[in-house]
């Protein structure tokens, strides 16, 4: 038989990339990337001169099937493969990226007399101009004693569907009266290549406070929320939502043409990146914490049971792996903050030195940072540059040094924040396996594990736990293609299962970081203290990050 492919697509906040990967051991075949040609809209309409308010993040629908458009038949010429022998294609997204559309399925921004209107346009996973809809929201939501609150760490995000929904009903009335659908961006960009919407359960239950017994909220809670939403959910959020593992539906012929496959392709539902990025590196069972790092962290964890966790972002029965509650929870800031401390902070002796010595600077500081032992430095920070997702979900928290004597090193400071943001994840970690979710080893996939060894040593000594490294800088388009290959099932010469297709496909480095016992006992005195520093300054003993933060904006 000849050899079978699967393609995964992976949709990033820039860019979109697709991975060809062969069937039989998940090996990477061919990368494709594909810029945004409008990237994040946050300043004017592109083209119309329509300014944007503060906190806006929109995107362009064409963007994304231009990257099916380029990247996709770039792969298949690149590995010079025969393109009937792609059997399945699987798609990851930002999340919630969401946008209106019209009864035909066409994205209202593409309509002469919407275009005008920002909320016609794609609302991008880091949109901050809810806010005011998702504190009502939680509000009202607490006020009524909903059951889904604790099944979202208590809060739900501005980040969200139902928080930009009702932004545009607020804003924009015509608009929302005009939509026939609100979507998630994945949702419809299966929806371009089958001709029909469907709805996945990996972002209907994380975004859109969906559950697979209880559904949406109930009527009542969105009529207190505003009357005129009452019947969202059998409207404007309509239809079925599939589990992930499934077949949304196969390639039309005209989209089979533009993207250079076979007509009848087995498309699988959409999927969210972090998500599809635990089956892609092999994990599909409990116990396992899959840690995409990057400029933030994505903690992803599965269960048997449903366990409220403070602070998680969420917890959603089908929502990883079919078959098990799949947990979310993560750092709004993690990368980011070593590139603030970078770009920033760092002394000009330093940058001249990592330039005489040919090193980037964040290699100089990891090698110096290195020489030191858990403690020496005398320091400790919290990890808050960019507020905090979990435990506290509080975005008005702040970062925090301390220690610094006039003798203190940038190389010193450089490890802190490495350490600080260990710690933060230690509070995740902690917050799972003593809420009954266990967490018994780590994986570590995105860009950080591939660049910054101490970092790793310093999360192995932290957690106490082995951590394991994806092999693959691609780990979620790997992870979509394995529910492409599942998506077209073994009949085609794909996989009956994600479990399977995971066993089969997935791979971790060879060599794991093991937790050094003295460092172990070091950091455990050090998190103590981090934790009385995190309780304080984050549990309202100690409002002062706000106060400062509210005179800033006073005396701005
Ligand atoms: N050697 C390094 N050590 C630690 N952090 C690094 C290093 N090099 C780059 N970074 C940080 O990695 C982040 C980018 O990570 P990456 O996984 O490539 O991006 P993304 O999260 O956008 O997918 C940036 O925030 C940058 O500061
Ligand atoms: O909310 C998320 C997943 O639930 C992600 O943070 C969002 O999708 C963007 O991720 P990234 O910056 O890694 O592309």
């Amino acid at each position: 038989m000849t050899k079978k492919y699967a393609i995964g697509v992976d949709y990033g906040t820039q860019s979109g990339r697709a991975v060809l990967v062969d069937l039989a051991n998940g090996a990477e075949i061919a990368e494709h990337v594909t810029p945004y040609p409008h990237i994040v809209i946050d300043e004017e309409l592109p083209g119309l001169g329509i300014e944007l308010e503060h906190d806006w993040a929109l995107q362009h629908p064409a963007d994304y099937i231009e990257v099916l458009q380029r990247s996709v038949p770039a792969v298949i010429a690149q590995s010079g493969i025969n393109s009937a022998d792609v059997i399945g294609l699987g798609i990851d997204f930002t999340a919630c990226t969401m946008l209106p559309i019209d009864a035909a399925g066409q994205p209202l921004c593409f309509n002469e007399k919407f275009m005008w209107n920002p909320h016609s346009w794609v609302k991008l996973w880091k949109h901050h101009a809810a806010q005011d809809e998702a504190n009502r929201l939680n509000e009202i939501a607490a006020q009524r004693g909903e059951a889904f609150l604790p099944r979202y760490g208590g809060k739900i995000s501005s980040e969200w569907m139902i928080a930009k929904i009702w932004q545009i009903l607020n804003e924009a009335p015509d608009i929302y009266e005009v939509t026939d659908q609100f979507v998630e961006a994945t949702d419809w960009v299966i929806s371009q290549m089958t001709g029909y919407v469907v709805r996945n359960s990996c972002t209907a239950g994380y975004k859109s406070i969906w559950h697979k017994q209880d559904g949406y909220p109930n009527k009542e809670f969105f009529k207190a929320l505003d009357p005129r939403l009452e019947n969202l959910t059998e409207t404007k959020l309509r239809g079925e939502v599939a589990p992930l593992g499934t077949k949304a539906g196969e390639l039309t012929e005209d989209m089979a043409k533009l993207m250079g496959l076979a007509p009848g392709t087995a498309i699988a539902v959409g999927n969210v990146d972090a998500h599809a990025a635990v089956p892609g590196v092999g994990v599909v069972t409990p116990g396992k914490l899959v840690m995409a790092m990057g400029t933030s962290i994505c903690h992803m964890l599965l269960g048997t049971e449903e366990r409220h966790v403070e602070g998680m972002c969420g917890v959603v029965e089908d929502g990883i792996i079919p078959g098990y509650l799949g947990y979310e929870a993560g750092q709004s800031a993690v990368g980011d903050i070593f590139e603030w401390y970078v770009e920033e902070a760092v002394p000009s002796y330093v940058k001249d030195a990592a330039e005489r010595d040919g090193k980037n600077i964040h290699v100089w500081l990891e090698e110096k940072a290195a020489a030191y032992q858990p403690g020496e430095t005398g320091l400790l920070a919290l990890d808050w540059w960019n507020g905090n997702r979990s435990v506290l979900v509080d975005t008005d928290l702040t970062g925090l040094l301390l220690g610094c004597t006039l003798l203190t090193k940038p190389e010193e400071i450089y490890r802190t924040l490495l350490e600080a943001t260990a710690f933060g994840t230690r509070k995740i970690v902690d917050a799972f396996h003593n809420n009954g979710v266990p967490v018994e080893e780590l994986y570590a996939c995105g860009g950080l594990p591939q660049k910054n060894r101490l970092l790793m040593q310093i999360y192995a000594d932290v957690t106490n736990r082995v951590i394991k490294i994806a092999d693959s800088k691609q780990t979620p388009a790997v992870g979509a293609a394995m529910f492409g290959a599942v998506a077209a099932g073994s009949e085609r010469g794909g996989y009956d299962s994600i479990v399977d297709a995971s066993k089969a496909m997935a791979r971790v480095k060879e060599e794991t970081f093991q937790p050094i016992p003295e460092h172990v006992a070091v950091y455990e005195k050090l998190y103590q203290e981090y934790s009385k520093l995190h309780d304080y300054f984050g549990r309202g003993e100690n409002d002062v990050m706000k106060r400062l933060k509210s005179m800033k904006e006073s005396v701005r």
